[in-house]
Formats: structure tokens, sequence, C-alpha cells
């Protein structure tokens, strides 16, 4: 990923249509990262370059997307449920697919800094691969827990979607119209998220920065279809 060596200039031809968030001076420091993040899929946006960029990308999504599916079908096989419905009321294949790279340079001052902040991922599943370098922790009952990177795996997290669909206990999804219902699906949500008991519960995370070296990640998400909502 050549991405973060493109000169500032390159790099801002692209801000806006791919978000860009690069790490502030000491000075003002809250975040310190760079970000490169785009929609993948259903439609598939990625800049032309550096050289190869997009057709690497491109293939990443469709792989990631037939990983995640996998690992859909043995959770749902886990929990005895129909994964074939699930498959088809999420309607996985025209679901939202966010790709994120993020570049963590060493801070010179990293008890000032923090690489993102504690949040849960908004899909269904995360694929995350890293480089060798820590930074990543998870929340475990109120504690921050270093998670050390497995050379050459993608670790996968749980997100807020998966929570709720997983605690419905059965999948029940209905496809919408958009304008008309979306402030109420919404509040369906938030009130599911909220009561949910889910058996499995989207993950905290957040990273942290050090002086020594460069922290690398390739973040994807993968949701359910956006016209898809919880009833
Ligand atoms: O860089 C990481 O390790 C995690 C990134 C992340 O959590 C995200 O992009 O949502
Ligand atoms: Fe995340």
């Amino acid at each position: 990923m050549n991405f973060f060596d493109l000169s500032p200039e390159e790099k801002s031809a692209y801000q806006g249509k791919y978000k860009l968030d690069p790490h502030t001076g000491v000075d003002s420091v809250s975040f310190w990262r760079d970000q490169f993040k785009a929609c993948v899929h259903p439609n598939f946006g990625s800049p032309p370059k550096p050289e190869g960029l997009s057709e690497i990308l491109c293939e990443y999504t469709e792989k990631s997307r037939e990983i995640m599916k996998e690992l859909l079908k043995a959770i749902m096989e886990g929990l005895e449920l129909d994964e074939d419905d699930f498959e088809k009321s999420l309607e996985l294949n025209s679901g939202d697919q966010i790709f994120s790279a993020n570049l963590y340079p060493p801070c010179p001052q990293p008890e000032l800094a923090i690489g993102l902040p504690p949040h849960a991922d908004h899909g269904l599943l995360t694929l995350l691969i890293q480089n060798d370098v820590d930074g990543l922790h998870i929340k475990n009952k109120e504690k921050w827990v270093a998670v050390n990177p497995i050379p050459n795996s993608i670790m996968v997290n749980t997100g807020d979607h998966m929570e709720v669909c997983i605690s419905l206990g059965k999948c029940s999804f209905t496809k919408f119209s958009q304008e008309k219902y979306a402030p109420c699906s919404y509040y369906v949500c938030f009130v599911l998220w909220t009561l949910s008991k889910g058996k499995y519960k989207s993950v905290v995370h957040r990273d942290v920065v050090n002086n020594k070296q460069t922290r690398v990640s390739l973040v994807m998400t993968n949701g359910s279809s956006k016209e898809t909502d919880a009833t």
C-alpha cells in the first residue's frame, strides 16, 4: 500500500470523495493517524493512484465478502439458525463494504495522542489485517486488553449490526422503503441494541500509538444491505 507515500497534493485530490484523515502536529494532537477510506461495495470506489491499488482492492473486496459469508454461515450453524434465510434476508451480496487503510506513524508524545478512540464497528463483521506492531486494544470487562498481532492472520471483529441480529434470536428482516421508514427503523435498531442481551456482542476497541514504530492496518467492514432493517 503506497497510498500514504503520495504527496499531500496528490492525496488531497481525493479528499472528500475518499476520506482522508491526516495526523495533526504535536501541538494540537488528539488523533495520530493517516487514513484512507472508501466505499467498495455495492459501488466500487478507489483512487486511480497509486497504480495497481484499484485492482488489488477490487479483488480483496470480493474475496473478503466470500470470507464474511462463510463466517456468517458458521455462526448461524452454531446458533442453529437458518443460514439461508439469514443470507437472503440480509441481502449480503448487496451489503455495504467499507475499506479503510490506517497508518499510525511514530508519535513523539504518544501519551498525548490516540490513534483511534474507543468505538465499535457498525456492520456485521470486520476483517482486519495488521503489521506486527502492537496498538489495538479491546475492552473486556471494563479493562483494556492489548491484542497481539498474529503474523499472516486476519482478525475478525463483531459489529453492532451483528449484535442486533443475533439478539433477535430469530432473523426477521424486511425491506422497507428508506424514505418512508428510515427514522422509525433507526429507532427500532436503537431499542433492540439497547435491550440486547446478544450472544455476539460488538467489540469495543481503540488504537494507541507509540514513539518507535509505524503501525498499519487494513480494515474491511461488511454490513447487510442498506435497505434491510430489523423489524
Ligand atoms: O487500526 C486498527 O487496528 C483498527 C482500526 C479500526 O478499528 C477501524 O478502522 O474501525
Ligand atoms: Fe474499528
